[in-house]
């Protein structure tokens, strides 16, 4: 009794839902066709329908759709707007999404980006969507580009906009803007800064209108092993360094902003550029290296110091020839009597020569405001370098302690210098013709520039003993020249004397 019954409700209720799943099925069908109608006849309303009718009906239409749509979107986009500088959340949603994602991807870019140019960096391309998954829910990720018609743009270094969208069910809106876009963004950020690969850039006029950074690969070699400097001092910048680049919560209670300012001074040849690229290399920070006189006026000045990113290195370099900083333009530069000044001499030159054509009206003022002013304060994590071979020549207000902090100086080789140029060059600890070089070493001076040229092997066979005996010999070479020189003053200084005594008594 009891099967039979349950099989004849069974069977009412199979033919129940056979009936419900048909109606279902014209519901859909008759939808289906309302749509195709209403596609087919769109174009023809919109053709002749009023533009303001129009508009209002498409208005209408997306607010209707949205209200039914149970998803959100929210844009990432590449550049910020009105802006040229890119959106740093674009770039690290990209970085995250290309470690997250390209594997699930099917369509993806390959570019040689990277630390090892020799290896593809894969990415998502244009259009492809993929599926991240956060805490047990889904979202979606797209990749998009958009680009632009207009004319007015087209100052914009990049007419293509790309953004990325993600889509997720508005149960989830609190979770995900909460929780899982600043995992994106600080997961993003982190495989930045692994991934990085420096940048070296130089602000170059565009068009003869204001200059504009444009950057390459820093490939410098350069470290603080490498270095040729005795190895207490070196141990001190290091310190600094690093300590610097630990403070942030430092700087933020004292209230100040995260920079700090180095001025290197010293003869050419002593390894001021050598110094910059290896604090780059030992923070991993990007090199900024401004060329003064290709800067219009204070106004692009300022600009070009708030385009800099966070975790760089300002260097401006002979800013003691860089531009006249007192506020008239340097004179053509007389001889000079001794070598050193004719060097001066000669870098002045070359930069007024550059001046003249850009017209550079910087000024002190303004350049003491791109080191301490307001604007500086903007981002982060910045070394501001400065390099002279003349510091005597620069204005007191521009190196006081606050704007140019630590004081370096670059000086003649030593021979600790020249114990890290044998090791690096040549490979030896200890060798017999060290005492030689030594003893020179206490009577002339040599830059480390020099020894470093005297120490290159000139052929892949050449021995360590030649390019030492090159070394000794230019050693000796500089002391003759020392010797000569001295000599020839002390013999004007007697000369002038005996006039002295002619003029006094003459005969
Ligand atoms: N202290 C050093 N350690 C290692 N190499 C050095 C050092 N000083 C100079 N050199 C070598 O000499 C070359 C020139 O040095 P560098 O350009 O750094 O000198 P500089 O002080 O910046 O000169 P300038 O004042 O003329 O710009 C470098 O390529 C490097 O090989």
């Amino acid at each position: 009794m009891f099967p039979a019954a349950t099989m004849i409700g069974g069977a009412m209720m199979a033919k129940k839902q056979r009936k419900g799943s048909s109606a279902l099925k014209g519901m859909w069908a008759n939808m289906g066709s309302t749509i195709a109608t209403f596609m087919f006849l769109w174009p023809i309303i919109r053709q002749y329908c009023p533009s303001v009718l129009r508009r209002y009906f498409e208005n209408y239409t997306r607010r209707l759709m949205d209200f039914f749509n149970p998803y959100i979107r929210i844009s990432f986009h590449e550049f910020k707007r009105d802006s040229l500088r890119r959106s740093s959340a674009y770039a690290a949603v990209e970085a995250y999404l290309n470690a997250a994602t390209s594997k699930s991807a099917k369509r993806l870019k390959a570019e040689t980006t990277g630390k090892d140019s020799s290896s593809l960096t894969l990415s998502i391309d244009e259009h492809e969507t993929v599926t991240d998954e956060f805490e047990g829910v889904n979202v979606w990720w797209v990749s998009n580009k958009i680009v632009s018609q207009s004319r007015s743009l087209s100052y914009h270094p990049a007419p293509e906009k790309r953004l990325y969208t993600i889509t997720f069910h508005q149960k989830h809106r609190e979770m995900i803007t909460e929780s899982y876009l600043k995992h994106v963004v600080s997961k993003g950020k982190e495989i930045r800064v692994r991934n990085r690969q420096r940048k070296l850039y130089t602000n170059t006029p565009a068009q003869k209108l204001s200059s504009m950074w444009s950057h390459m690969v820093f490939e410098h070699q350069a470290t603080f092993e490498t270095l040729a400097m005795e190895p207490e001092k070196k141990r001190e910048i290091v310190e600094d360094l690093l300590t610097f680049s630990k403070s942030k919560d430092f700087y933020a209670k004292i209230g100040k902003a995260w920079k700090r300012g180095y001025l290197l001074y010293g003869p050419p040849g002593t390894g001021k550029s050598t110094m910059i690229a290896a604090m780059a290399n030992l923070l991993n920070y990007d090199v900024y290296d401004l060329e003064l006189s290709s800067v219009k006026d204070n106004t692009e000045l300022k600009r070009l110091l708030i385009e800099t990113t966070n975790k760089s290195i300002i260097v401006i370099e002979d800013i003691d020839c860089s531009i006249d900083l007192t506020g008239q333009r340097k004179k053509k530069t007389e001889k000079s009597a001794d070598d050193q000044n004719e060097n001066l001499s000669k870098k002045i030159a070359k930069k007024e020569a550059k001046e003249e054509g850009s017209g550079s009206k910087v000024t002190l003022s303004g350049l003491l405001n791109f080191i301490d002013g307001l604007w500086s304060a903007c981002g982060g994590e910045r070394l501001i370098v400065f390099t002279t071979n003349y510091v005597e020549k620069l204005d007191p207000a521009l190196i006081r302690r606050g704007r140019m902090d630590k004081h370096i100086e670059l000086s003649f080789c030593s021979y600790e210098g020249f114990k890290v140029f044998a090791k690096n060059y040549l490979d030896l600890d200890m060798h017999p013709m060290f005492d030689a070089v030594q003893s020179l070493m206490g009577e002339t001076k040599i830059t480390p520039a020099d020894v470093a040229e005297n120490l290159m092997p000139k052929s892949p066979v050449e021995e360590a003993e030649k390019c030492l005996s090159n070394l000794i010999q230019a050693l000796e070479e500089a002391k003759e020249e020392a010797a000569k020189k001295k000599d020839t003053t002390m013999k004007d200084a007697v000369q002038y004397q005996v006039v002295d005594g002619e003029t006094e008594k003459p005969s």
